[in-house]
């Protein structure tokens, strides 16, 4: 993976308020309704369709380019980057390490969704290759994230067994080592970027009965990357996929009419539902994190002896 491209600057602001924050979740999904950033995903192949259609029902513009030659080009010319590695076949492994590069040097943000990583071999390596290139935002659940880290994690294949709060550490190590956000979804999501740490009180559990909740979150933030800040952009879609959820929840018999609705929902959300969302977010300091939840420390679970490039220890 090629180092010679700009490095993005870090994403923490001193002194962050969950009100400002809510209100610039707003501001950045009135954008992207307003301007309807081309998002290009190598996205996998089970959750193409959802990650499109959340796309769309967010005012995104989706595009699923994943061949070797045509990939770049979309990178080149789009708002966002998403790079999901759920089903890396060999179009997609030929395809990303030329896409990234290309969204780089064209100042796109990209977002990485480390899927199953830390439980199969291959994209877990690619994944490790692709922290290098500094994305805006990984957005992972908390075994992939602490598996990213090169802390052991207990993923079964694409779920998650550890807890979000294991996985703090890890944030904080990753986003330290790309400069960018991480993302951790479960029934609170956690935002760390720099030394913020934002946690996000939004969503319903019948999001995880529906294959692709999380890849097409990982969509939204690539959207919402597009219009503003890489910590914005992770609440804002964390927010927006959330709400959405709730509201879906509503009308929902199960799984399948959660997933028509839950679109419906996305669609109808305003910029006024995430203003009116400043009470769901808590904003802390990483620094002022109590003792005994070590951020450089030891994971308690021991290490897999991968390294983070860049990662402090
Ligand atoms: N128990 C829960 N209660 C409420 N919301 C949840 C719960 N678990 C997950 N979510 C939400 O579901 C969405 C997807 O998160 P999840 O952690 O399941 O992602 P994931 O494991 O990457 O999913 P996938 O790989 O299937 O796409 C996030 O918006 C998250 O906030
Ligand atoms: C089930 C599944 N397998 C590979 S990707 C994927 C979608 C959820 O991440
Ligand atoms: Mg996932």
């Amino acid at each position: 993976m090629t180092s010679a491209v700009p490095l993005r600057a870090t994403t923490a602001r001193p002194a962050m308020r969950s009100a400002t924050l809510a209100d610039d979740a707003a501001a950045a999904l009135v954008a992207v309704r307003e301007r309807a950033p081309l998002v290009q995903c190598l996205t996998n192949e089970v959750t193409t369709n959802l990650v499109a259609n959340a796309l769309l029902a967010i005012g995104a513009s989706p595009a699923m380019a994943a061949v070797p030659g045509e990939a770049e080009q979309l990178a080149a010319v789009a708002g966002g980057l998403l790079v999901n590695l759920g089903t890396p076949g060999p179009d997609q492994r030929a395809c990303v390490e030329p896409t990234v590069t290309t969204a780089l040097r064209a100042g796109v943000p990209w977002v990485l969704d480390p899927v199953a990583v830390g439980v199969l071999s291959v994209r877990t390596r690619l994944a490790e290759d692709l922290l290098a290139a500094r994305p805006a935002v990984v957005r992972g659940n908390a075994s992939e994230v602490r598996a990213l880290a090169g802390l052991r994690s207990s993923g079964r294949g694409v779920d998650a067994l550890d807890t979000v709060d294991a996985a703090y550490a890890a944030a904080v190590r990753v986003s330290r080592a790309t400069g960018g956000a991480v993302a951790v979804s479960g029934p609170t999501d956690l935002v760390v970027a720099g030394d913020v740490a934002v946690r996000v009180e939004a969503g319903d559990p019948l999001l995880t009965s529906v294959t692709g909740a999380g890849c097409a979150l990982g969509g939204l933030v690539a959207a919402f990357a597009a219009v503003t800040d890489p910590i914005t952009a992770a609440v804002g879609a964390s927010l927006a996929l959330g709400i959405a959820a709730e509201r879906a929840r509503a009308l929902a018999r199960g799984p399948a009419s959660f997933q028509v609705a839950l679109l419906d929902e996305l669609h109808l959300l305003r910029g006024e539902d995430l203003e009116a969302a400043g009470e769901r977010l808590t904003v802390d300091s990483v620094a002022a994190r109590p003792a005994g939840e070590a951020v450089e420390g030891a994971p308690a679970g021991g290490s897999t002896g991968r390294h983070v490039p860049g990662a402090r220890s």
